[in-house]
């Protein structure tokens, strides 16, 4: 075996942790080496979205000894980092172990003489966001894997701006979780006096910022009877977010009630995520069952959401995350125009790997655009880079994240849901469809498609799979795909573009990230980079044509489909 897994497992067997921890080391050394390896060979690393791993024993697991020790860093760089009195906010989601991890990290904070506000019990990943501003936190940090796989769970932290750690931040706080020679310098306890418990209060404040989003609330008021189906998909979104649209004044939320109930095993789907299909189909039936118009899903934080709604012919459909941003983006901009809101500093914020369709509407409509690498993290950074200069609408990606205004700093599902309600209530009192006016928003500017495609290659040989996908596409680019030649490439981790005909290269002004991009003559574009999340490379295509006509919709979506298929296929992706 490696030594610097040898090394780190004598030392877990040695070192003090707690005589069932030890045994289950010792039981991966009898039974899975494999497994023991994967749990050992390095330590969890912050990705997009904080730290991220399988619940077990080991250091690149998620576990007491893990969030102790990560909770131990981030205390000790905020005490460098901040003068005066430090506060922090904890929240955790409804997944195995959450609540516990999250006693451990407020423990732990509060040993370190952090005061600590502690919620009560679950709460979605937004309202975090928006406690840390509300009560002047300088940090915060929320318990969940999101909508990773049940085994899953994982630590987001923030700053004081209520944005999750971004450069220098994360470094910093890695470089302290390094300097931790073991876990006897990790102050476990005594300092419980420092911890408050919070919630209601929080809630009524988060609630009452959320009802000030409302654009139209005259329309709602006119379509309250809106059918409407949720599903929290057993996760923190039954909180707030049945509360927030009663506040918003809708009046006929059916909830799915099977998964109604918060439980980490999530027993009722394969994975607690809105972007698979299997996760919304309970809540697909019941829609159906109750000719409902609209039907919305969360994930276990509450931070994303996927929808559903009927097509031309009447058939149920779930929207891909780009479709729900372009619809929610262009209603927000539309309808801050007509209620004259605009200003001449509004922008809108957007990741690299979601739809350009709306940089072409934005601009259209006199708002500025501006993209970001993925990660929600990226766009409250550029907010708070912004801040007092110009003036955040609102911010979205493809990966069924979107926020509404700058009171939370992190993808917010509670105000998305309330947004797009409002959003098909007012297509319907137009008589429209929120499908209908999707069309509309093609033919005005043009019929963009997307397709994302993941591939999973778990554990250690996996990542070097990933690693090694990346860097044949780096080193050889391919000079056509889809018999369409490759005209430009954009790659992150070079911070360039490269025009490929005349070989002229310009800066991409982003950090660096492990992302390529390569622009076809066709127009079309194929992103690829590896998930900062999961154990998965994903592949981004997006097409695009002109709309004449929404009568030609089914032809040219064909069209378009056909296209990004082939292009699939000649990337040998399928
Ligand atoms: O997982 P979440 O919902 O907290 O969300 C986090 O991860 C997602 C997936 O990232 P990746 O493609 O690197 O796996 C990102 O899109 C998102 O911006 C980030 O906040
Ligand atoms: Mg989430």
């Amino acid at each position: 075996m490696d030594t610097n897994i040898e090394n780190k497992v004598n030392q877990w067997l040695q070192g003090g942790f707690d005589a069932e921890t030890v045994a289950a080391v010792q039981q991966l050394q009898r039974g899975n080496p494999d497994e023991l390896a994967d749990a050992f060979y390095r330590n969890l690393e912050f990705g997009t979205g904080g730290l991220r791993g399988i619940m077990g024993v080991g250091t690149n697991r998620m576990n007491k000894y893990t969030v102790g020790m990560a909770t131990q860093g981030f205390a000790n760089y905020l005490k460098k980092a901040v003068k005066g009195e430090i506060k922090i906010a904890i929240a955790h989601d409804s997944r195995n172990n959450s609540r516990y991890f999250a006693e451990v990290t407020a423990n732990v904070m509060a040993a370190n003489g952090i005061k600590v506000f502690l919620f009560e019990a679950l709460r979605p990943t937004p309202e975090l966001s928006f406690t840390i501003r509300h009560l002047k936190c300088q940090g915060g940090i929320v318990l969940t894997a999101s909508h990773n796989p049940k085994e899953y769970n994982g630590y987001k932290a923030y700053w004081d701006d209520g944005g999750q750690l971004v450069p220098p931040h994360d470094k910093n706080v890695i470089a302290e979780v390094e300097k931790i020679a073991g876990i006897d310098e990790v102050k476990w306890s005594g300092g419980e006096a420092n911890i408050t418990a919070i919630g209601k209060d929080l809630d009524e404040a988060y609630l009452q910022m959320l009802k000030s989003l409302s654009i139209n609330p005259d329309i709602i008021a006119a379509q309250h009877d809106m059918k409407i189906v949720y599903t929290p998909i057993h996760g923190t979104g039954i909180t707030l977010v049945p509360e927030i649209l009663k506040r918003f004044g809708f009046t006929n939320v059916q909830v799915v009630q099977e998964q109604a109930t918060p439980d980490g095993n999530f027993p009722t789907v394969v994975y607690p995520n809105p972007e698979e299909s299997e996760a919304m189909s309970m809540g697909l039936k019941k829609a159906k069952e109750l000719d409902a118009a609209i039907l919305l899903g969360t994930d276990p934080d509450a931070d994303r959401v996927g929808i559903a709604v009927k097509d031309l012919k009447g058939e149920w459909i779930l929207l891909n995350g780009n479709q729900t941003a372009v619809l929610l983006f262009n209603y927000i901009i539309e309808g801050r125009k007509k209620k004259g809101l605009s200003g001449p500093t509004d922008y809108v914020g957007k990741t690299v790997v979601t739809s350009d369709l709306i940089d072409v509407f934005a601009a259209k409509n006199g708002v500025r655009c501006y993209n970001v690498l993925t990660g929600f993290k990226w766009i409250a950074d550029m907010i708070r880079e912004k801040e007092g200069k110009e003036k955040f609408i609102c911010g979205g990606e493809e990966s069924y994240g979107y926020m509404i205004g700058d009171n939370v700093r992190d993808k917010d599902a509670i105000a998305s849901v309330a947004m797009i309600c409002e959003m098909a209530a007012y297509a319907r009192n137009e008589g429209r469809s929120l499908y209908e006016q999707l069309i509309d928003i093609y033919v005005k500017y043009g019929f963009y498609k997307e397709q994302l495609i993941s591939i999973t290659k778990k554990g250690m040989k996996g990542a070097d799979e990933i690693a090694e996908m990346m860097r044949s596409y780096r080193d050889a680019p391919p000079a056509t795909i889809n018999g369409s030649p490759v005209v430009k490439l954009y790659d992150y981790q070079l911070q360039q573009v490269k025009d490929l005909k005349t070989g002229a290269t310009e800066a991409i002004n982003l950090p660096k990230s492990n992302v390529l991009q390569f622009i076809l003559e066709d127009g079309s574009k194929i992103s690829a980079r590896p998930s900062g999340t999961e154990p998965k490379i994903k592949f981004y295509f997006s097409v695009q044509q002109p709309l004449a006509a929404a009568k030609d919709f089914d032809q040219v979506n064909t069209q378009l489909d056909e296209r990004v298929q082939k292009i699939i296929k000649d990337m040998k992706l399928k």
